[in-house]
């Protein structure tokens, strides 16, 4: 015992919330090797990540006050995981359960320790993030000749590289100096390095998430006593996802943890590697195995999807590769569940009509809720989603883009804000209220050791600020919501808990306007939510996408789970590259089926409205030529077309 917290004997830990592991996915659990654990869509792999995380400090095998690291690409996911940690293990345990993105991770790193990098590579305090390609050209556009007036050929060179962030960061650290035989993308490189580091006259700076790695892997290095405290901190580290690890993360994670005792667990799957055009490296999985001595496991259960569909999976993963295991369905489904088949239609109004008829009825006579269907489409969500969400608008059910909320919603202060406005209109909600007093608790340090009388009285202070807010929102409701009156209620809300705490809790928000742009961002979708529900409680909900169904590219989806799945656009426009790059449009394509529990339907559509040669959105016909390996696996797999009122065949 200790801190009031009572360990329990690893030999009396039992896994939670009575989930049953395969007996390899509970070796793991209780083991204190490095291991990467390689096993297909919905083997658990993520739940094994929590569990164990849940054994560790359960157990006290992470032993206090040393910490777990849990690194996943995207934000939602980094969330999910630390959120189930938290309902499982406790707040008090969980506190030392860290789990972020490989960005973050990076960008934590150098903010923290700015001050500790060499003054050559040191970004300014509000360096800005780089977030785009076209940022980085144009800033190297505008900049570049203006410094070199002798190298004429800048712009040509520039702009013939379209992927100048990774190729920024392609070169070793420390930047080496220029030698006469060095190209002219050495020159680029370094010039660039030096602009994008220190600005310049009238530019502050700024850096993409790769130089951000870079810079926080030279850090490391050169600074062993900084190494050193983030592996004795980290007695734990989890990679998720770990297919996709770029060569920049790569050699983060290596400076961090190579050699250190920091036992690293890390989860993936080959057939699911489709971030290839972010240089996720090949082979990773075995250079890890090398590299980190880490014993190999592998799972064979999947626990998503229905008998039917793990059978095309199956089929799929063997086209993948040849000597990948037969995964074995539970029992939890009939022999015979789930449905997969192929829609093809004359033209993408005739798609929509029919898509947006049968969602319909699946959610008004099946009962499925619109959250638990999503459609999926290989990129721009927004043209070949269109016509569909256009046409389900009709019946009153929306369908969204959730690329605009994904990464909003994973923020603290924006969830704060939906919390009070949930609070202050709703009599129950004890999800909203117990992550609002988290919060408060958290920005103003409290924890177990705070006197009871300040808890109450700020509790206190918190149910009648949430009546003033009520009034605040009541008075609202009579005027139309304009976006300058919302913006003081949320600007209230913000002063209530301090923003100089909220920033001082959460160091993000600190930097450049990044804090002002969320709350601008959010202050605006709540207004448009307005509009449309003029109720408060459903604002919420709507923002939180409770009602609607969410739309997004494969890679979005990844790691996500759906009753029903749609993919809109099986076509040869959508797999473009699909001649040059067949094996990753393979894996994306794998990605998208291995997210259905119960139910895929494929579309094609002879003549969909997508855009041109000149970027123009236009009525084109569309072929499947290029992509019948994918046409046939399915075929082979005993999935058949259907032609609802189809009259031109496409096939
Ligand atoms: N041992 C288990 N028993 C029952 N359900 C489980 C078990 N492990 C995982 N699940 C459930 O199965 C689903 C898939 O699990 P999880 O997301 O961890 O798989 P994954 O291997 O990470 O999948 P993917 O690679 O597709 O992202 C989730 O709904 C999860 O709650």
């Amino acid at each position: 015992m200790r801190n009031n917290i009572t360990f329990i004997n690893p030999l009396n830990w039992q896994v939670k919330d009575g989930i049953i592991l395969e007996n390899n996915a509970e070796e793991v659990v209780r083991s204190s090797s490095n291991h990467v654990i390689i096993a297909g869509p919905g083997a658990g792999k993520t739940e094994l990540l929590a569990q164990k995380a849940c054994y560790l400090l359960e157990t006290d095998s992470c032993t206090a006050p040393k910490k777990i690291l849990a690194i996943s690409f995207k934000k939602d996911a980094a969330e999910n995981l630390a959120d189930r940690v938290n309902s499982r293990c406790g707040k008090e345990l969980a506190r030392r359960f860290e789990s972020m993105t490989y960005d973050s991770f990076a960008k934590h790193l150098l903010d923290h320790f700015r001050l500790a990098i060499n003054e050559k590579y040191r970004p300014s305090k509000d360096y800005r993030l780089l977030l785009k390609d076209s940022e980085l050209a144009d800033i190297a556009d505008k900049y570049l000749p203006v410094l070199y007036p002798h190298f004429p050929n800048w712009r040509r060179v520039i702009r013939r590289n379209s992927d100048l962030a990774n190729l920024l960061c392609n070169m070793k650290l420390p930047l080496p100096p220029l030698k006469p035989d060095d190209s002219i993308q050495v020159h680029i490189n370094l010039s660039l390095w030096g602009i994008l580091i220190k600005g310049t006259f009238d530019f502050e700076g700024g850096l993409t998430f790769p130089m951000i790695s870079r810079i926080a892997d030279y850090l490391l290095r050169e600074n062993r006593y900084i190494r050193n405290a983030l592996r004795t901190t980290y007695s734990h580290v989890f990679l998720d996802e770990f297919q996709d690890t770029t060569d920049i993360q790569y050699s983060l994670l290596k400076t961090s943890f190579l050699g250190s005792k920091s036992t690293i667990t890390a989860v993936g799957d080959e057939k699911q590697r489709i971030m290839v055009w972010a240089r996720a490296q090949k082979g990773i999985f075995n250079h890890f195995k090398i590299d980190f001595q880490a014993i190999e496991t592998q799972l064979f259960m999947n626990y998503r999807s229905s008998p039917k569909l793990v059978t095309i999976q199956n089929i799929v993963s063997k086209n993948l590769e040849e000597n990948s295991a037969e995964v074995i369905v539970t029992d939890k489904w009939g022999e015979l569940e789930g449905i997969c088949e192929i829609w093809a239609f004359k033209n993408h109004e005739e798609e929509a009509i029919f898509l947006a008829n049968e969602v319909i009825n699946w959610i008004n006579i099946e009962g499925i809720k619109p959250r638990d269907i999503c459609i999926i489409v290989k990129q721009h969500e927004d043209i070949y989603g269109e016509a569909f969400k256009r046409r389900l608008a009709v019946y009153g059910v929306q369908a969204r883009e959730e690329k605009e909320y994904q990464d909003l919603l994973s923020e603290e202060i924006v969830n704060i804000i939906l919390n009070m406005i949930t609070l202050a209109v709703k009599h129950q909600a004890p999800d909203a209220r117990k992550n609002t007093i988290d919060f408060l608790f958290y920005i103003n340090g409290f924890d177990e050791s705070t006197k009871y009388e300040l808890l109450y009285e700020s509790e206190d202070q918190l149910s009648k600020f949430l009546l003033e807010l009520k009034i605040k929102l009541l008075e609202l409701d009579k005027l139309i919501v304009n976006e300058a009156a919302l913006q003081k209620v949320v600007s209230s809300i913000i002063e209530f808990f301090d923003p100089t705490k909220i920033k001082n809790s959460f160091p993000k928000y600190s930097r450049g306007d990044y804090f002002d742009n969320l709350i601008n961002e959010i202050t605006m979708k709540i207004q448009s939510a307005y509009q449309i529900r003029k109720d408060w409680g459903n604002t919420v909900e709507d923002i939180y996408g409770n009602h609607s169904i969410p739309m997004m590219t494969i890679h979005k989806s990844k790691g996500l789970e759906y009753d029903t799945v749609i993919f809109i656009g099986l076509e040869d426009a959508a797999f473009w590259n699909f001649n040059n790059n067949s094996e990753e449009d393979k894996r994306a394509f794998f990605v998208a089926l291995s997210r259905a529990k119960r139910r895929v339907i494929f579309t094609a559509s002879k003549v969909r409205r997508v855009l041109n040669r000149e970027r123009h959105l236009e009525n084109i016909e569309q072929s499947v030529q290029n992509i019948t390996t994918l046409y046939k696996i399915l075929k082979d797999a005993g999935v058949s077309i259907i032609r609802p009122k189809l009259k031109n065949d496409i096939s």
